[in-house]
């Protein structure tokens, strides 16, 4: 079994990769697994720099293949905020309910139409030493009136889904793991991770 370590501390976005990961025999590890790792300040503009710096940085310390997930939420009536900065959106340190409740305020009282918004993920998978492979995810919903549902991390519980008309934080597991930007992109891996292993 090929274990692989996920560059992430958020226990969220871990649960997540352990659902899709392990059934197809991976064992999923993450820094939560390896306090001793520092933090890696994500200091680029983009999810691809910051998923990158995440990635080939754990992986050059670890000496392992390791997979970074860079994300967030990218609002139209925003103008795509807040996109890169969706962790720190309502400052350090990091909250969620924070961050929920100032999208809330900024969108005040817009109708359904325009507050849609789209999640998106960037997966770096790096390697000591092999080229970085580099996909992506995207799906599209609104922002709801109100956080609802206790599933999920982040800003599921404002994440309108029409498709299941339900929040994503109103999602199953299962739900979640078939139509998230995460899952999106990790199909693309998967189409490429098999050469990259071996
Ligand atoms: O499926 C999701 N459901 C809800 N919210 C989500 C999702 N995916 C990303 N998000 C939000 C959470 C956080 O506000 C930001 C990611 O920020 P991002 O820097 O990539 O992750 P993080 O700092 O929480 O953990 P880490 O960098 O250790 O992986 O977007
Ligand atoms: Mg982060």
């Amino acid at each position: 079994m090929s274990t692989l370590i996920i560059a992430t501390k958020n226990a969220g976005k871990a649960n997540d990769f352990k659902l899709l990961l392990e059934p197809k025999g991976f064992e999923i590890k993450t820094l939560l697994d390896y306090p001793e790792i520092p933090e890696v300040e994500e200091t680029g503009y983009t999810f691809e720099e910051n998923a990158r710096l995440k990635a080939e940085t754990i992986s050059a310390l670890l000496k392992a293949p390791v997979l970074a997930d860079d994300s967030g939420i990218m609002i139209d009536a925003l103008d795509g905020q807040p996109g890169v900065f969706s962790a720190r959106f309502a400052g350090e340190p990091k909250s969620d309910a924070a961050n929920n409740a100032k999208v809330l305020a900024m969108l005040g009282e817009l109708e359904g139409g325009s507050r849609q918004a789209h999640f998106h993920c960037t997966l770096v998978l790096a390697h000591p030493d092999k080229e970085s492979l580099v996909v992506e995810g995207k799906v599209t919903g609104e922002i709801a009136q109100f956080p609802k549902g206790d599933n999920g991390f982040g800003y599921d519980p404002l994440f309108f889904y029409p498709e299941l008309n339900k929040t994503f934080g109103e999602l199953t597991d299962q739900e979640k793991n078939t139509f998230s930007h995460r899952s999106e992109a990790l199909k693309q891996l998967d189409n490429l991770i098999d050469d990259w292993f071996n």
